[in-house]
């Protein structure tokens, strides 16, 4: 990587455009993924966006003031926001499936016996719904299930909510997410309200990113906080 010539880099510069066109392809679909199932959510469960706008209004410098004074310090104070996310993310994981191959041969946590070179296709999307593991309203809209008595994020291992892949290839722009579609909602939520055209039928689409199979029609109406 340091090695110069004539003055010039040659694999700086290829690691530098492929470094870009990763974090690009890996940060453009996965977020618009994730936000379209957010806000379908939160439109389609009036008490939940009625919560998250009141946390939002509470932590606003001065009741003037719009999404933008809230800044980085004031998003990471949105613990409703945040719950609400991950259940989204949760239910609706933006990569719905993953896949692992073994070195050598290896047994399962399940006990399954596997050869070396192995492909082990897993469901990010099955684990965010599986009864044992997130109880019986697995399959419900619950940010609550995020929030502890104290009224803090319970934190959920990474093996658990997977949604952003657990181990050591788990997801670089984890942090990066939160912060990027919290401020897009924030921006949305205060400014306009979103009504979910009836009779449309949404439903994911099988592929490498759980993108809605037609879309999703809304109106949208400005509003003033
Ligand atoms: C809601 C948004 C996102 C979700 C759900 C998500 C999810 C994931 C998942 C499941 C993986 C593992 C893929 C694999 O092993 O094949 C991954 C990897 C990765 N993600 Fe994300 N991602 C999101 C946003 C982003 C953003 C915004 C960036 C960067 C700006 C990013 C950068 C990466 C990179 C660089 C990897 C590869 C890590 C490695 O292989 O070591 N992701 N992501």
């Amino acid at each position: 990587m340091n090695e110069m010539k004539d003055g010039k880099d040659p694999i700086d510069d290829k690691f530098l455009k492929d470094t870009t066109i990763n974090l690009l392809a890996a940060g453009t679909d996965t977020i618009s993924s994730g936000l379209t199932w957010f806000l379908w959510l939160v439109a389609t469960h009036p008490f939940v966006e009625a919560k998250i706008l009141e946390e939002i209004k509470e932590n606003l410098p001065s009741r003037e003031g719009n999404w933008k004074c809230l800044g980085i310090e004031g998003i990471n104070k949105l613990v409703y926001l945040h719950a609400a996310l991950c259940e989204s993310l949760r239910l609706y994981p933006p990569v719905p499936f993953e896949h692992k191959s073994s070195l050598k041969p290896d047994v399962l946590p399940s006990g399954h016996k596997i050869k070396s070179n192995t492909m082990i296709v897993y469901s990010l999307y099955s684990i965010g719904r599986v009864e044992e593991i997130w109880g019986e309203d697995c399959l419900e809209f619950k940010p609550e299930r995020w929030i502890s008595k104290k009224g803090e994020i319970i934190h959920v291992p990474s093996y658990k909510f997977i949604a952003f892949n657990a181990g050591p290839r788990s997801c670089l722009g984890k942090e990066m997410s939160f912060i990027e579609m919290k401020m897009i909602i924030v921006a949305i939520l205060l400014n306009y309200h979103i009504h979910v055209v009836e009779g449309q039928v949404v439903k994911p689409s099988i592929s490498l990113i759980l993108h809605m199979k037609h879309g999703l029609k809304v109106m949208v109406k400005k509003i003033s906080i």
